[in-house]
């Protein structure tokens, strides 16, 4: 019988199954952000157990409120920081070299196809666009990561999502996860993990396939995976071009990290996204999804250009092409904060950040700020924010507040009218046609 990527990843990190379907994996690295690491870190400190498994296997950052906006937050930061000074944890991002996580530790090659990888935060699911199994998890699993570099998870269920088609001229991968999320539900996909196949997959970037995988958690998912191809191997050379005589070498290596054709699944479907068209939340549920033509004309009062979902290059190179040249409503805040601080580096050098600045929006140092509502855009009671965002909770960005999930393309068209809107980059035509 074939097996799942992810069966394939759990059998190569397996060190022990105690009971039932529990299994016991093996961690080729722990991810910590000062906001859920500094409680693990206090108990182990109490509990007298103040060691790491493997210095070098952590990578840890200050990203969700940075810099610090009060005490409290500068007591995290403090937290973190001196645990890794302690440890030795060499790959410690602190201000001037920190980022959202999700978007810097791909971009430090950190994240590999095969991987096994944990964090204190929902949105690990992210690095499974490498053909890894990425997982947030709580604090006690954080702990016993950080002391012994393993963690218990269930035997992964998988659900495959063929993506097939072609995706229209300003349709983007956020389109493709929110209508797949309004199809499955926000628990549509709980303990499982959501492999994303097909060739609009294949022709994705790997920005693009990181921002499919980051919303996996939306509908329940457990991590996202996209199969290792070129795209990966192009993405990972400037790390990996030591250990593999050449590209096609590390394409056939990394090609034991895919499905097997006669592979089991607990749930297969198809999204044809051929006739798909720009999407948009509406409530306080991720699942909440319609098409931004039922939602044109609703005011905002911020538009949000950021965040592990749509803070990378990729997406401020969109949101510039429609913003190049334009102004934004009076009504409205823009505010963009650039993933990390390489997306801000090469947003300066292409002349991005010159065009969101002459359309007036704010650009802030990479942090998850708004995204989370914690810094950098809080909103007020009533007010409306489009963000390129994964979550719309309720008070999510500020107490009273309401968020609509969106792609960069409509964030920026939207900022430019004042309410929500389809970017002039849509046209409807399938791309190539
Ligand atoms: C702060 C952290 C625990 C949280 C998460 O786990 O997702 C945050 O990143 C978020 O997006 O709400
Ligand atoms: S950008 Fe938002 S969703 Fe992503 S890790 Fe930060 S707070 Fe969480």
């Amino acid at each position: 019988m074939g097996k799942t990527i992810t069966e394939k990843i759990f059998d190569a990190h397996r060190v022990d199954n105690p009971a039932g379907d529990i299994q016991v994996i093996r961690l080729d690295a722990v991810f910590c952000h000062e906001i859920t690491t500094p409680v693990a870190i206090n108990d182990l400190v109490a509990r007298g157990k103040d060691r790491v498994f493997d210095a070098s296997r952590i990578k840890a950052v200050i990203d969700h409120v940075t810099p610090a906006k009060d005490s409290k937050t500068a007591e995290q930061g403090k937290i973190v920081r001196e645990w890794a000074r302690r440890h030795g944890i060499v790959d410690f991002f602190d201000i001037g070299r920190n980022g959202v996580c999700h978007a810097l530790f791909p971009e430090k090659g950190f994240v590999r196809p095969g991987y096994t990888i944990i964090m204190g935060d929902s949105h690990t699911c992210t690095h499974g666009a490498f053909g890894a199994f990425a997982a947030g998890v709580g604090t006690t699993d954080l702990e016993v990561g950080i002391l012994k570099g393993v963690c218990a998870f269930k035997a992964p269920k998988t659900l495959k999502v063929e993506v097939t088609g072609s995706l229209p001229e300003g349709v983007y991968a956020k389109d493709v996860i929110l209508a797949l999320i309004g199809e499955l539900g926000v628990n549509g996909a709980t303990n499982k993990v959501i492999e994303f196949t097909g060739s609009v997959v294949e022709k994705m970037s790997m920005e693009s396939r990181m921002t499919l995988c980051n919303m996996a958690i939306e509908a329940g998912g457990t991590c996202g995976v996209c199969y290792p191809d070129s795209v990966t191997v192009d993405y990972l050379w400037p790390f990996i071009g030591n250990d593999y005589p050449s590209r096609e070498a590390a394409l056939e290596d990394f090609s034991r990290w895919i499905s097997d054709a006669d592979a089991v699944y607990d749930g297969v479907m198809n999204l044809d996204v051929s006739g798909l068209s720009p999407m948009v939340t509406f409530g306080y549920k991720p699942d909440q999804v319609k098409p931004v033509t039922e939602m044109e004309g609703t005011p905002v009062d911020q538009v949000y250009i950021g965040s592990c979902t749509n803070g990378r290059i990729e997406d401020l190179r969109i949101a510039a092409a429609v913003l190049k040249g334009k102004r934004i409503a009076d009504s409205v805040r823009g505010v963009v904060s650039p993933a990390t601080p390489e997306v801000y580096r090469m947003a300066l050098a292409e002349g991005i950040i010159q065009i969101f600045m002459d359309a007036g929006f704010c650009v802030t140092n990479p942090t998850c700020g708004a995204c989370l509502g914690m810094s950098n855009g809080v909103l007020a009671d009533g007010e409306v924010c489009a963000a390129t965002t994964n979550r719309n909770f309720n008070g999510r960005m500020g107490k009273g507040g309401m968020v609509h999930l969106m792609s960069p393309a409509t964030a920026a068209a939207t900022a430019i009218a004042g309410n929500i809107v389809n970017s002039e980059l849509f046209d409807g035509r399938e791309a190539g046609a």
